[in-house]
């Protein structure tokens, strides 16, 4: 870097750094979802993940990095940020030791320092026009719009950094676009609903007359959570054939406080309805998305006389999905024609240790490769990218189906191949010709709750299916979540995708001691990745049993890490 750029650099490190003091106190840490705190002390960690992205696009050649403003379905007055990786899936993790250092540098020197150094041990050519570029997408949290200031300050940090606003948008959306921009496709908002919109009508299109049943109703209650989903689906809905969906907690205004009472991990936490929905909606199919609409859940009013509802959560969307991707490959592989060259694919299906033991027990019956990951869906997303098509859930609704650009080209190349030979149709070319849709309709890059939702209807549709028949594809295992406050979480080591604990020893024996003592039992703890706190999840065959098992655990962490 010639001498004066340098020292420009240097002088936008430091004025930044000056105009966004970290206050005292603060600690932050990258985890699994970014960095949160209360929207209102956000603003330094917001500032420095700005030049964390710009050094990340320089790094990786002036490719599209994204930084999405949002604390999801936590409360509004909380915020956060975090960075997608040029493939539009989250920022490598080998940077995140980079990120809570860069994040908690005491005052502008410090992180002068910082910086400099890290571009030095990771060779980033600084100095440089036009060599990054960082697209940003907020929610609707009344503090997005000061943090989109601090992101652009940070960026504008950095010599040849060029920030493009993308907007208010859905955590989804923002990656999907960082993804489509490095590969040249379109990535524009409307680009994403013309591909959503366009692919969900094909899927439509392939659904055979007269199969299946014919318990499929076109009504959709759908709980926007009082966000930014509801505000994008009002937008398309009536693009929609073939459903008639209403939008409650539509996130206009007036209607409802953010994730309040109300949105996917609110329905599947407390199991009852959201606000605005009663037991008047029994009968009715209905869905639940996050406050930024990357997490969806199914529901229905249990009955007239109480708010409980029957959940599907997404251990039973990636079943669904997993039925019908498998139905399309037996399709394509099993017709029985020998002139057929069979298509092989391997599907693998990615859980993590809080899927719910029936899903397992049910995915596993089907035949199907079922392995395990950590918490956090940058780890399922890189295990389900080492399959043909992986498809993989957290049981909170977060999880989407990738499909591998070699296994695309093949089903294209069986297409025309069928389609040349005037042969277009048969149940090889449909089947073909469904999971090429289906792979442009659910998000490549992370779990989204819009393009699930419409993978999610054109599915029952094409089985003919009702909420009840895709409920009763197995009995969830009763369960029970407890949270434990101790001294240091990071005590407890784990192993085995969390299932197991290494550390402290007697802690995993004293956890096996209780776990004999339950017909079906199964236990594990962890430590938090996004909140001060020891996880404790029990499974086992009635309720009671569940509740009795967690608890007793909950006691030996409590009282050998209190
Ligand atoms: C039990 C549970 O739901 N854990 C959530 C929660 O992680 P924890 O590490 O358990 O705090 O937040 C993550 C980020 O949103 C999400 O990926 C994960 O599934
Ligand atoms: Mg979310």
């Amino acid at each position: 870097m010639a001498a004066n750029t340098e020292q420009e650099q240097r002088r936008r490190l430091l004025a930044v750094a000056t105009r966004f003091p970290l206050p005292s106190g603060c600690r932050f840490s990258y985890g699994t979802a970014g960095f949160r705190a209360d929207g209102a002390t956000m603003a330094p960690a917001v500032c420095r993940a700005g030049i964390l992205a710009a050094l990340r696009s320089v790094k990786l050649a002036g490719a599209a990095v994204g930084i999405v403003i949002t604390a999801s379905h936590n409360p509004v007055a909380d915020n956060g940020v975090k960075i997608a990786d040029p493939d539009g899936g989250m920022m490598a993790q080998h940077w995140e030791p980079f990120a809570d250092a860069l994040a908690n540098a005491p005052d502008p020197d410090a992180l002068l320092h910082l910086v400099l150094q890290f571009v030095k041990d990771e060779s980033i050519p600084l100095g440089g026009q036009d060599t990054a570029q960082v697209l940003l997408g907020r929610d609707t949290r009344p503090t997005g719009g000061y943090l989109l200031d601090a992101a652009l300050q940070g960026i504008n940090a950095i010599i040849g950094a060029r920030a493009i606003d993308m907007g208010i948008l859905t955590t989804p959306q923002l990656h999907w676009m960082v993804r489509s921009k490095n590969k040249g496709i379109k990535a524009s908002e409307s680009d994403y609903f013309t591909q959503l919109i366009d692919s969900f009508r094909r899927m439509l299109e392939l659904v055979p007359k007269g199969k299946g049943g014919d318990e499929f109703t076109k009504k959709l209650f759908v709980d926007g959570a009082n966000g930014i989903g509801g505000l994008k689906l009002e937008q398309i809905k009536a693009e929609l054939s073939d459903l008639d969906v209403i939008v409650r907690n539509s996130g206009k205004e007036g209607e409802g406080i953010l994730n309040h009472m109300c949105g996917a991990d609110f329905v599947q936490k407390e199991r009852v309805t959201p606000h605005g929905f009663s037991p008047e909606d029994v009968g009715v199919r209905c869905a639940s998305l996050d406050g930024d609409a990357d997490r969806l859940v199914y529901f229905h009013v249990s009955s007239a006389s109480d708010n409980r509802v029957d959940l599907v959560d997404g251990d039973k969307i990636l079943s669904l999905f997993a039925l019908f991707i498998r139905e399309q490959l037996d399709f394509i592989n099993n017709n029985g024609d020998q002139a057929n060259k069979p298509l092989p694919a391997r599907l693998g299906i990615v859980q993590t240790a809080y899927a719910n033991g029936a899903s397992t027990q049910f995915l596993k019956s089907l035949g199907l490769e079922v392995v395990f990951t950590p918490t956090g869906v940058k780890y399922l997303h890189r295990k389900a990218l080492e399959y043909d098509i992986g498809i993989y859930f957290e049981a909170n609704g977060h999880g989407t189906v990738v499909f591998s650009e070699d296994f695309i080209s093949q089903l294209e190349a069986v297409s025309n191949e069928l389609s040349s030979h005037a042969d277009t149709g048969s149940a090889r070319y449909h089947a073909a010709m469904r999971l090429l849709a289906a792979s442009q309709l659910i998000n490549q890059a992370v779990g989204d709750a819009l393009s699930g939702l419409l993978l999610v209807e054109a599915i029952l549709l094409y089985k003919g299916w009702s909420f009840q028949n895709w409920c009763g594809l197995y009995s969830d295992l009763p369960s029970r979540q407890l949270k434990v406050k101790v001294m240091d979480r990071s005590a407890i080591v784990t192993t085995n995708a969390e299932t197991k604990v290494s550390q402290p020893t007697a802690l995993q024996e004293l956890i096996d001691m209780e776990t004999a003592n339950y017909a079906q039992g199964r236990c594990f703890v962890r430590p938090s990745g996004t909140e001060d706190v020891v996880r404790v999840y029990a499974e086992a065959s009635t309720q009671v049993e569940a509740d009795s098992l967690a608890k007793s655990v909950a006691h030996h962490v409590e009282r050998l890490l209190g």
